[in-house]
């Protein structure tokens, strides 16, 4: 080492999140050094700490599109950022204490920017023509409408709560100057997946799906880097396994109900028909499209074909599968050589089973078989995305956010109180 540089010191970080599917707070702490293709990310801890069961199911209701008053906002705000730190106290339990946490919050809407006439964002324009209020305000710079997204689970709360500096509202400054502010995993992806030799698909299954392609690590490799969110993840089949055993189940526990099923393909060729998935990346989703509603009027169309619940499951298994697999075909530039999965939907075998058949000879495994554990994945992510607003490196990466420019991420609340 040079005797002027000074040495990297490895910072104890969290990560929270909770996704779209709304199960729990996964947190991470983890040990991170260097910064960006010198990034390295050890996971000391990682666990899930479930959410109250009436918290969750006011956070799903608000998801879904059930007006509340602005004293409810605030009370769901305060109870989810209350959650939030004790997850990220309890991680600490039994090892060295952190000194930053990284809080991506719950999100409970989002609305991707319209990019073009007549594609999706629309429904933002017309609300705020319903309310009144001048559409003009929503504009970027270049006369396009502005996304919107929202995040509960206050990062000041938070920093107060544990007395650690938390960054929160990752997504805000991406979408401020005309991205999606999401996804915003793909550069976290780049820094710690990447390969000399291998093109790889990062194909995150949460409640949505998104992927990160990271071409080999050859000289121009990141501006090649895309991603986007490719549609549904367990979203509609954990709803559809809802409704389907009277709420018994939560979701396909090993994609065992859906194994058990014949998948229609004429129903997911009809379905693949919608316009999210020929929409051009960069694009995001979320529950207020791949929700309750779609789910309905998929159960309806597979009321036509006399489909039994399970074949149901096998066949909203399949539009997950065959709508990763269609985005790639469509939007890469190149298929990659490898997939690695991560998030929920990487436990669903049948899932894994059918994207498998689909990719034919590309192999397609795990996060965990890189050394990156799947289940914590985007936790770390959002450590990592805390560390470099720290540092003052932006976060997300224009090609996957479709933003215009780099940008810092996060907002940061000193913890000393
Ligand atoms: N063993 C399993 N078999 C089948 N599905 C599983 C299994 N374990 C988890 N899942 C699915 O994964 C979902 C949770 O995934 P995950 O925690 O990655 O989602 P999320 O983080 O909420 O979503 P997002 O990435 O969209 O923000 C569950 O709701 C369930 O559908
Ligand atoms: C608005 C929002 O919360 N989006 C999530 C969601 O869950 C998956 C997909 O949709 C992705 O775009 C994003 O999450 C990950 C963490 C991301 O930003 O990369």
């Amino acid at each position: 080492m040079h005797p002027t540089e000074k040495p990297v010191v490895p910072t104890r970080v969290i990560g929270l999140i909770s996704g779209t599917s709304v199960d729990g707070i996964d947190a991470a702490l983890v040990e991170i050094s260097g910064t960006e293709l010198d990034l390295k990310v050890e996971l000391v801890a990682g666990a899930t700490y479930p959410y109250p069961v009436e918290l969750r199911e006011r956070i799903l209701a608000v998801g879904a599109g059930v007006a509340i008053s602005m004293a409810e906002l605030a009370e769901i705000d305060d109870a989810i950022a209350q959650v939030f730190a004790q997850a990220a106290q309890n991680i600490q339990i039994g090892h060295q204490p952190a000194t930053l946490i990284g809080s991506h919050g719950q999100t409970v809407y989002h609305r991707p920017p319209k990019e073009r006439a007549g594609e999706q964002g629309s429904r933002g324009r017309e609300m705020l023509t319903t309310h009144g209020l001048n559409p003009s305000y929503l504009l970027t710079a270049h006369g396009t409408p502005l996304g919107y997204s929202l995040q509960l689970g206050r990062g000041a709360l938070i920093a107060y709560l544990t007395n650690i500096a938390t960054v929160s509202n990752f997504r805000v400054a991406d979408i401020a100057i005309g991205g999606h502010g999401a996804p915003l995993v793909p550069r976290v992806d780049a820094y710690l997946l990447s390969h000399p030799q291998e093109g790889r698909c990062i194909q995150n299954i949460g409640g949505i799906g998104n992927v990160a392609y990271i071409p080999p690590r050859h000289s121009d490799w990141l501006s090649k880097i895309r991603g986007w969110d490719t549609g549904p993840g367990n979203s509609l089949l954990d709803l559809a396994v809802e409704h389907l055993s009277g709420g018994a189940k939560t979701y396909d526990e090993d994609g065992n109900w859906a194994a058990s099923g014949t998948p229609c393909h004429q129903l997911v060729e009809q379905w693949l028909n919608q316009d999210y998935f020929h929409l051009p990346p960069p694009k995001s989703t979320g529950r207020e499209l791949f929700g309750v509603t779609y789910l309905h009027q998929c159960l309806k169309d597979a009321q036509a074909y006399q489909l039994n619940p399970a074949d149901v499951l096998a066949t909203l298994t399949e539009l997950t599968a065959a709508s990763i697999f269609h985005s790639y075909r469509t939007f890469l530039p190149e298929m990659p050589q490898r997939v690695l999965l991560c998030g929920g939907g990487s436990r669903n075998l049948y899932l894994k089973q059918r994207l498998q058949l689909l990719l034919g000879s590309i192999p397609v495994s795990t996060t965990d078989e890189v050394g990156l554990s799947a289940d914590f994945k985007e936790a770390i992510a959002f450590a990592v995305l805390a560390y470099w607003r720290h540092l003052g490196i932006p976060g997300n990466l224009p090609t996957a956010t479709g933003a215009p420019q780099e940008v810092l991420l996060g907002e940061i609340y000193q913890g000393q109180f």
